[in-house]
């Protein structure tokens, strides 16, 4: 299991290339089971995430090859034959977002057999949302021995769906097997992520009939088949968000790039109020801090997009702890999703968590120590505490990091931070506890 040592060494300076979204990846990725054309996806992160859910299309049958071409990494599928619709226990538990093969797989072939995700640390993060649309859809569903067996005798008939709460993999799971459905699917209260704008859009440059895109209803007119096609990720706008807090954290200033101002405004907006100057640019922000002056502490709340991405609390709160005052976090999307305060705590940082809320009060330094990732978005935040903490700190757990930031070292050690990872022995798949 390897571990990452950062030492605390003052301001960054440099430029940082923002890669595709992890989010939009993995869904483009399923996507491709709706055709038995090939997909290519261009821009294409090559993160533990897209590594796996590579092997579990394989085990449907669909070659999957990665490679270098005009737009940087990217990866061809062809799904022409679909010689299983079986995911096992062991390839979802894994990766969560691996369940969502269970709707293309049914539209595209009437059957599927999927293990439940079960929970993880972040929270228990059922899947009633997911079954109840597709069961609305017409599949016939059912739970056995941890898995869900869905089958769609007549095929998937168009439905009117409203969503109790927003969710954003309910929204991509019920649209992506909507658009093979007979008929018309209306979806209400539909997730607005621009991860789900992606995927929409790229469906319909695949023949898809989609209305509504990037807004909370989304009408989808079912078509027989869905060709193939060529399609870029989305820049990744955590990946992006993460790096602002860094810079932000470190002081000096860094150039995101390859990216959108508008893709990180809700963090943006709360990082100016805080202190930091955010230039927006034509491919990105520039992020600027002078050292010598101190953070103001400002609240946040998680919201859906567009508010505060829960995915960005984490890193936000580590900016948080060296800033002056208090301030206050609300986490409204995840029950268990402050498990990197006490990480935090261990490099000195005061934080106090009650339900939902952290109170945090900024300290004048932090002190290096050994912490452990307890998640994706927890690690990263360790990491940008560690870029001024004064000395060592050691992050284990980093199988959790590698889930969704490809080359990270790389990317902090350009501009100048003292960041290597230790080797360690192999962990198979994303990891286990997520
Ligand atoms: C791979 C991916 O894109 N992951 C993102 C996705 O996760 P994910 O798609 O899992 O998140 P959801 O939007 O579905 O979850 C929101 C809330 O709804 C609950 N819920 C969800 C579905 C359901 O059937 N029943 C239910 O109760 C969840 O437990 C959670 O409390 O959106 C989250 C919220 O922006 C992000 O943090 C994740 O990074
Ligand atoms: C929580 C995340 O991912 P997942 O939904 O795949 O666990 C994340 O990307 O921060």
């Amino acid at each position: 299991m390897d571990s990452i040592t950062v030492h605390g060494n003052g301001p960054l300076h440099g430029s940082i290339p923002v890669s595709g979204a992890k989010n939009s990846a993995i869904k483009l990725m399923a996507a491709a089971i709706l055709t038995d054309q090939k997909l290519l996806l261009t821009n294409m992160p090559r993160l533990a995430d897209t590594k796996f859910l590579g092997r579990l299309l394989q085990q449907f049958g669909i070659a999957v090859d990665e490679s270098d071409g005009h737009d940087g990494q990217q990866t061809l599928f062809d799904a022409r034959e679909i010689t299983s619709t079986f995911a096992p226990y062991d390839l979802v538990r894994q990766m969560r977002a691996s369940f969502n093969v269970l709707g293309p797989l049914l539209a595209r072939t009437g059957h599927a057999k999927v293990s439940l995700p079960g929970g993880c640390t972040i929270g228990a993060r059922p899947v009633d949302l997911h079954i109840d649309a597709l069961t609305r859809l017409g599949a016939v569903i059912e739970l056995e021995e941890g898995y869900v067996s869905a089958t769609a005798p007549k095929g998937l008939i168009g439905a009117e769906i409203e969503f109790p709460f927003v969710s954003v993999g309910a929204t991509e799971h019920t649209l992506m097997a909507a658009t093979l459905a007979r008929g018309t699917t209306v979806l209400k209260r539909a997730a607005r992520e621009p991860e789900i704008g992606d995927l929409a859009r790229c469906l319909v440059m695949m023949g898809a009939k989609i209305e509504g895109i990037d807004t909370d209803t989304l009408v989808i007119e079912g078509v027989s088949s869905l060709n193939g096609g060529e399609w870029s990720v989305i820049p990744d706008r955590i990946e992006m968000g993460s790096y602002a807090c860094a810079a932000a954290m470190a002081g000096g200033e860094v150039r995101l790039t390859k990216s959108r101002a508008e893709l990180i405004t809700a963090l943006s907006d709360k990082m100016i109020e805080a202190g930091v100057d955010i230039i927006p640019t034509e491919d990105g922000v520039i992020v600027k801090r002078d050292p010598a002056l101190r953070l103001k502490a400002v609240n946040v709340a998680t919201e859906v997009y567009p508010g505060f991405a829960t995915d960005l609390q984490a890193q936000f709160m580590t900016l948080m702890t060296t800033a002056e005052g208090t301030s206050v976090i609300h986490e409204n999307i995840f029950e268990n999703r402050f498990m990197h305060a006490p990480e935090l705590a261990r490099l000195g940082a005061e934080i106090s968590v009650h339900a939902g809320e952290a109170h945090v009060t900024g300290v004048e330094k932090l002190k290096g120590a050994p912490v452990m990732a307890t998640d994706l978005r927890a690690s990263v935040s360790l990491v940008i505490a560690g870029l001024v903490a004064e000395g060592e700190t050691n992050i284990g757990r980093v199988y959790h990091l590698d889930r969704g930031f490809e080359r990270l070292e790389e990317k902090l050690g350009a501009c100048g931070a003292d960041i290597r990872r230790i080797k360690g022995p192999p962990v198979e798949g994303p990891g286990d506890d997520h």
